[in-house]
């Protein structure tokens, strides 16, 4: 009874791409700059935690054994010394863009080999005419932003000017993406949403990835937070994806957390949401016990990228990855025979590199299930991998991109 639970720690990269100095990004390492922190007592806050990183269960499937295959480093505190348990090894990204729906969708077997569209590096970031159309179909005041910016600062910076002039913020980043930031009482999260429709069908001729309604409450500078009711608003995948390709033969998948989003609602048969990794986690569980034969989990979480990586927040970051690897033993608990788990990452989010935006890296493939046996998967080439992996144990047709890691 084959089942498969897919889970991507958002931003978990663990070192080496090859071509990470394309992106500015060579030597950045997610996991082994947040064990070096640690170990340098720099993982340390009062209240949450302390010391050296520990992930012993994820280290026991072969997170360390897979850091050093990616890097050559040992990865302080990940000292398991017994052959790996799992499945191990990483996977380096072919797509062009370090961004979330060019990472998830070469895990579901979807390369993305063309170029998106990004705004530069100036201020204004977003061309005039493009403004002044969405600006007169949404009948809007104008705006304010206009420029890259961390979506936590722009929001203390501008929030309140936000409420008085009821201008929308509008902000990018390293990614193809066009984010708006409102307030969801003044200017109303509805109003926000329809702006975003407005946007995403202008921003279309740009080759821009994603539109995001970044909604936030707070009535000052020191107080504004961003609510879970983001949206993305997301083209569609360049060919059929993994999940396309299951539910055409039938199968379901459940998506839980943004996988609904960044696969623009196409080959989900159910959402599961969650505020936070913690909820989500549980959403993964209680959606592993609504999927039968030939059926796939997918889940996002995203509290390690969102939350830690781009806020650069050292001790946020291992203190969630503690907690994941704490809770990883309900997960296996819960694994029947003929399931696969894969735990893998979309890139890196260097939470000790310079800026706020993702970093170019390889990711870990953590693989296990019932009777499947330890072995060193080796560094593959592409993410595709993982999803032709997942379409070989689930018995659908092989696709075009990637080799499964499974024996034949
Ligand atoms: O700073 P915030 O708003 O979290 O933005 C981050 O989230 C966006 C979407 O994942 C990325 O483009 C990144 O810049
Ligand atoms: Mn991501
Ligand atoms: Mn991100």
């Amino acid at each position: 009874m084959p089942r498969a639970i897919l889970c991507v720690l958002d931003s978990f990269g663990i070192g080496g791409a090859e071509d990470a100095a394309r992106f500015g990004d060579a030597g950045s390492d997610t996991l082994g700059h947040i064990a070096q922190a640690c170990a340098a007592g720099g993982g340390d806050r009062p209240g949450l935690r302390s010391g050296l990183l520990r992930l012993p269960n994820m280290d026991r499937l072969g997170l360390g054994a897979a850091a050093r295959l990616s890097t050559g480093r040992e990865v302080p505190g990940l000292n398991f010394s017994g052959p790996p348990e799992g499945l191990w090894g990483y996977a380096t990204e072919t797509s062009k863009g370090k961004d979330t729906p060019s990472g998830h969708w070469e895990i579901a077997g979807v390369p993305v080999r063309f170029d998106w569209g990004y705004f530069p590096e100036t201020i204004p970031t977003f061309p005039k005419d493009l403004i002044v159309a969405i600006v007169a179909e949404a009948g809007l005041p104008g705006i304010l932003g206009d420029k890259h910016a961390s979506g936590t600062e722009i929001i203390a910076e501008l929030g309140e000017e936000h409420i008085r002039t009821g201008r929308p913020i509008f902000y990018t980043s390293a990614d193809s993406v066009l984010q708006i930031a409102a307030h969801e009482v003044h200017f109303g999260l509805d109003r926000l949403y329809d702006l975003c429709a407005v946007a995403r069908r202008h921003v279309d001729a740009l080759n821009i990835g994603r539109v995001i309604a970044r909604p936030f409450v707070g009535e000052t500078a020191a107080g504004f937070v961003r609510t879970a009711n983001r949206r993305d608003y997301s083209v569609l995948p360049p060919e059929p994806t993994l999940l396309d390709r299951l539910t055409a033969v039938g199968r379901s998948v459940i998506g839980v957390g943004k996988i609904g989003d960044i696969f623009a609602h196409q080959g989900v048969t159910t959402v599961l949401k969650g505020a936070g990794n913690d909820e989500l986690f549980d959403a993964m569980l209680r959606a592993m016990d609504q999927v039968g034969d030939g059926d796939l989990v997918f889940t996002n979480l995203i509290d390690f990228d969102s939350l830690y990586g781009h806020r650069r927040d050292v001790p946020g970051y291992a203190a969630a990855l503690e907690r994941f690897d704490a809770r990883l033993p309900e997960l296996l608990g819960r694994l029947k025979d003929g399931d696969l788990l894969i735990l893998t990452a979309d890139h890196g989010c260097d939470p000790t590199w310079r800026g706020t935006d993702h970093t170019r890296e390889h990711v870990p493939v953590l693989g296990t299930g019932p009777g499947i046996a330890g072995r060193g998967i080796g560094g593959r080439q592409t993410y595709a991998d993982i999803g032709e992996t997942v379409a070989q144990h689930l018995g659908i047709e092989p696709g075009p991109h990637g080799t499964s890691f499974l024996a034949a």
